[in-house]
Formats: C-alpha cells, structure tokens, sequence
C-alpha cells in the first residue's frame, strides 16, 4: 500500500467482528488510521438512500431563504455546536487554532465561504438540557425527524463495527472503545459551501475550509460528487493530497482525542506525528479545475458526523500504546475537561505563547528591544503582525545579532542593542520618564502618545519604564544559562510541554507544533514540509502568585541544575506586573480617555507568562533560502506583550 493512498476498508464481511475475515479487515482498518488517519470506507450498512436522504434534506434547508435559516441562529459560544451559520460565519470554530489564522479573519481576507447546520445527538443523555437550535417544523417540515433517524443510522455503523473493528485491530477486545462510547455527544453536520467564481479561490480571496483536524474521537463523512476534500500526506507533511469524491463510500478520519488517546505524538521536528493513530490535517479547497467549466466553482454539500467520547470517562493511554521503552506522554484526562480545554483553551497548546482567557501576558526574548504591543482581547480588532523574519522586522538590530555572538554563541543584548531611541522611526518611542502616578500634566501627553501607538501602529518602544536594567540583564545572563544546559537536562522530566501544563516548561527546538499555527493554504504547505521550522526554544513560566493562580504549579527542572533561577524568574515576573499595574495599563486607560483604573480592574490577577527565547545561530543562508525561520508572523493572544 502506497502511503500516499487513502485506503479502502471494506466492511461487507466484518459481521459483528467475530467471523473470521473480520480480523483482516479490522487490521486493514488499524493500518489505514495508523498511517494515514484516513481512509475510505464501504459497504458500512448505511444504506445509500439514507445518505440521498440527507443531502436533499441539506439542499432544501440551505435554499430556504437568510431569514429562515437565521431562526436556528448557532448561539455565539463556541463550544455548543448547533443551529446555522451563515456564510463566514462559523470562522471561530474548533478550526480555528491559531492567533495567525484568527487575525486573517477578522481581516476579512479568508472568510471561510461556507454555510453549516449543525445538530447534536439529542438521545444521548450527556446533551441533557443542552438543547438543539431547530428551524420552526413549519419552514422545514420532517427535517428533523429525519436528520435524527439519520444520526442513529451513523451510531449503529459506529458502535456495531467501526469500533469494534479500531479495537480488534489494535489487539484489544471488540468492545474496548464502545465501553467509552455509550452516549458520547455525536454531532451531525450539514455543509453547503456556495458557488462562486473561481477566481476567488485561486487568488486566495476565499476558501472553503482551511487546514484543520478535528477534535474528537473520529469523522465519518459523506461528500457529494464535486470534490476538494484533501489531507495532508502521511509521507510529505505540507503536501495535501485529494480525498476525491467516492461513489457509495465515507471518508473516515481519526480526530486529535484519539490520536491523544493512543499516545500520539505531536511534537516531532515541528512536524504533527503520530506514533499510532493518526489525526491528519485536512482542508477543502476548490476543486481541480475543468477544461469546460464556465469560470464558476459549483457549490458543494458534505456531511460529517462527529464521533465523541462519554463525556463522564477518563481516557488513559491506550493499552498496548505504552510501555517501558514507550512511557505515556499524557496525564488520564476526562474526556470533558478535553473538550473543554480544546475549545476553550485550544490556542494554548499549539503555540509557544499563551492562552486564551489570559487577561495579559508577559513575553520576553532574547534579542529585540523593548517593545509593546497590543495582542488579541477577546472582542479587539486585528492586530498587527509582526514577523519574526530576520531580513524583515527590524532589520539593522537583527542583522546585528546575527553578526555578533558572545564566546559561546550567546549573544547578550547590552553587546547587541542600540537604544531603543536610536534606529527605528516606524515605531513610536514612548518615555515614561515623566509618567509617575499618571496625574502629573506630563503624563496626559504621554498617555495620548502611547494610545496613538496602540492604535496607528500597535507597537511601541518603551523607555524609562522603571524596570531596572540590571534586571532585565539578570534575566538574559539566567536565560542564557539555561539554554546552555543540556538538552537532557531542559527537557527532563514533565519539562517538556504538555497540553496539560499550559505551555509551562521547555520547548525545543522544532517542536512547536507549527502545522496547527497555521491556516493559508499556502502557509500551511510552506510550513510543515519542513521548510520552515521555527528555530528556537524556548521555555515559559506562569504567574505563580497564590492569588493569580492557586492551584497552578509550573513545571521547574530541579533547582540543584540551575540554582537561583526560578527566583529569579519569580522576582523579575513581580517587577514586570508592578511596571504593567502602576504605569502601562493606567496610561492606555487614560490614553483611551477612560478612568486610570479601566484597565487594571481588569487585570487585578491576570494570568501573566513570561517567556524566555533563544534563536539558536544558523548560517544566513537558512533564512535567506526561506528554509527556516525564527518566528513565522503572527499575533499575540492576552491584552499585551512586553519584550526586551
Ligand atoms: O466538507 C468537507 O469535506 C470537510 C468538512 C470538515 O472537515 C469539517 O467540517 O470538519
Ligand atoms: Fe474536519
């Protein structure tokens, strides 16, 4: 079998699992998600005329008119996935996992150009009082009824042989995942993604649905005959192969719970790897172009069925996925806490930066100036990308870096660094020197002149913040110190990240997991080919303070390696906040014509991160070449980032 396949399975004699050709298919179906994460599958016992069904129930509900369908308004939180959204509006969905792919959207350039009506199994009794979003019965009369049936047909497939078969192959007993399945939140998708010129999506105005994988446990999808379905190839990451329309047969595809679940690996040379089930990235784009079309790209329809998890269990590594050369990788996680934490915290664990749902965020690297700037609030407009391209961002003070080393590669930022005044005219200069309480009338001009950066620019340097330069100085000599340490050493233990941990702890080189980070077809082929893996580490530490963080440990290496540090860290954390809780956030409030307060009412404990940087030395060429970069562009999450 050619990697770059997406494999048949055949269900025809699986039976109930226990006749003898069920072992082969059942192996077949375990390769198929191991190696490729997909696979098609036929002959499941959903009868055709069901799956006709459906899709004339689709094509009717998405002719009924905008006012209609908007009586079954998607509420807003993005988690309770039910009723209809419009075109461009499902776009801060589960498929939206990165700061980057966020600040295209709100930029308007890449709306996702489709239209979706989702429903949730409403028989399962996990949905209790979660109720389903429906059209008035009179708009749509029997849609219901059937759209319902329709999702105990897929259950039946589900629980009768598509489980059973992922157990027997996996060498477990046939009814292993249907024990952790009895009345898991499945949801049913109608997509209709509309016709539009061609045009538009070749010069990436428009796409369908940008690279993304799914969360849960698996998909069963059925498309029609118009095609654009492709996923990434297991044996090319960046390389998106076309999952073509099938007559008769589902897509199946494995989602991130289970890849988890199997102690699937994700960090491995920035590239997604799975040691055993596979959850593979996959996007719709328009299809291959025809010789006889007219310029226009025909609407489509697909039907994805979202297989999940009993919401109650706890899912433990897999047996047979672990073992003492293979120790699990992952904590037993409650299959809610999961959903929860990858819809609400999902931005968390793709990135070397933070979370959502932090207030504000520290960040601090190891070369650039001082710099403010405004990330994503919640409800903000886009912000400004920043790129961290060496011959794009800043270019004199990089070039400089790139130039100097200290003895032993390190370069240190005193030997580095004009003053912040020197160089850069793009980027306004705000001096706090005068700020103090912010009531003097000196203050009035600065607060003016930094929200007017906030706003025209988005960056700003900041001087005489009070934040002493011995300080920052400590913390590049302990940064540097701790990137000497030996990669056994930085990495031991829980050091490494893990969903779990928020992204506290070490991070190596290559191992952000940068197929996530980004959604732009052409980014995303770019990317993860291995191209362009980010060339840093990093390591990150959360406010531990009781009252910001009660329960929240970071994950430290032990203090004997690197005696001082973590007070350090501590101590220079305490400064930075009393800088951003006297002077930072007191100025843009009164910069924004609001009370001095406004700001820090809403920070009193925010979750703060500071983050320590280090791009290795490479030759100039790598990033000429385009084959690596430092950082790719992006935007920060939390209120605000301030960065030596
Ligand atoms: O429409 C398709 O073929 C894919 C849909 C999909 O991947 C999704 O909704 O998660
Ligand atoms: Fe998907």
């Amino acid at each position: 079998m050619s990697l770059d396949t997406i494999p048949t399975i055949d269900f025809a004699k699986f039976g109930d699992g226990t006749c003898p050709e069920s072992r082969a298919i059942a192996k077949k179906f375990f390769e198929a998600c191991r190696d490729v994460g997909f696979a098609y599958l036929i002959n499941t016992g959903i009868p055709q005329e069901r799956v006709d069904g459906i899709f004339q129930w689709s094509a009717k509900l998405f002719e009924l008119r905008t006012e209609v369908k908007k009586k079954a308004p998607h509420p807003p939180e993005g988690w309770r996935h039910c009723g209809y959204s419009g075109v461009g509006v499902e776009q801060i969905s589960q498929m939206v996992f990165d700061t980057e792919e966020l600040a295209v959207i709100r930029k308007g350039k890449f709306p996702d150009f489709k239209e979706s009506f989702d429903i949730g199994d409403e028989t399962s009794p996990a949905r209790a009082g979660l109720e389903n979003i429906w059209l008035p019965e009179e708009e749509i009369p029997g849609f219901r009824e059937y759209a319902l049936d329709y999702c105990q047909t897929c259950r039946a497939f589900q629980m009768e042989q598509l489980l059973p078969a992922l157990s027997i192959g996996m060498g477990l007993d046939r009814d292993f995942f249907n024990r952790y399945h009895k009345n898991g939140e499945n949801q049913l998708r109608l997509a209709h993604y509309p016709e539009a010129p061609t045009e538009v999506f070749e010069t990436g105005e428009k796409g369908r649905i940008g690279a993304h994988t799914d969360y849960l446990t698996c998909t069963i999808l059925f498309q029609d005959d118009v095609g654009g379905l492709e996923v990434e190839s297991p044996s090319e990451p960046g390389v998106f192969i076309p999952a073509p329309p099938v007559p008769g047969a589902a897509v199946f595809n494995i989602g991130d719970l289970l890849m988890r679940w199997s102690n699937g690996e994700y960090l491995v040379d920035g590239f997604l790897k799975a040691d055993l089930l596979k959850s593979t990235l996959h996007r719709v784009r328009a299809p291959p172009r025809k010789a006889d079309d007219d310029g226009m790209t025909r609407k489509r329809f697909s039907v994805p069925y979202f297989i999940g998890a009993d919401t109650e269990a706890v899912v433990d590594c897999i047996p047979g996925c672990w073992g003492p050369d293979k120790p699990k990788k992952y904590e037993p996680v409650n299959v809610a806490e999961y959903v929860d934490m990858r819809m609400n915290a999902a931005y968390a664990w793709t990135v070397s930066k933070v979370a959502t749902s932090l207030n504000s965020m520290f960040d601090m690297t190891l070369e650039l100036p001082w710099i403010f700037n405004r990330g994503h609030s919640r409800f903000g407009q886009g912000s400004t990308e920043h790129n961290g391209r060496p011959d794009m961002n800043a270019p004199e003070t990089l070039r400089r870096r790139m130039a100097l080393h200290s003895e032993d590669g390190f370069p240190l930022p005193s030997d580095l660094y004009p003053s912040p005044t020197m160089s850069i005219e793009t980027i306004p200069v705000i001096d706090f020197a005068q700020f103090g309480d912010g009531t003097s009338l000196e203050s009035q001009g600065i607060t003016k002149k930094l929200y007017e950066a906030c706003r025209d620019v988005g960056f700003a340097y900041l001087i005489n913040t009070g934040i002493p330069q011995e300080k920052v100085n400590g913390m590049f000599e302990w940064s540097a110190k701790f990137f000497r340490l030996p990669f056994e050493v930085k990495n031991l233990k829980k050091a490494s990240k893990a969903p779990e941990k928020r992204c506290s702890g070490y991070l190596g080189i290559g191992m952000a997991r940068t197929s996530q980070m980004v959604s732009d077809s052409e980014k995303v082929v770019a990317i993860p080919s291995g191209k362009f893996p980010g060339l840093r580490e990093s390591f990150a530490i959360f406010d531990e303070t009781e009252s910001v963080r009660p329960s929240f440990e970071n994950v430290w290496f032990p203090e004997e390696d690197l005696p001082g540090f973590r007070k350090y860290a501590l101590d220079y954390f305490q400064t930075c906040r009393a800088f951003q809780m006297e002077q930072l956030l007191p100025a843009l409030s009164i910069g924004m014509g609001l009370d001095k307060d406004f700001f820090n009412e809403y920070h009193k404990n925010g979750e703060n991160t500071l983050q320590l940087l280090h791009y290795p030395q490479a030759p100039a060429e790598e990033f000429e070449s385009g084959k690596k970069l430092r950082i790719r562009a992006h935007t920060d999450f939390g209120t605000g980032t301030i960065l030596f």
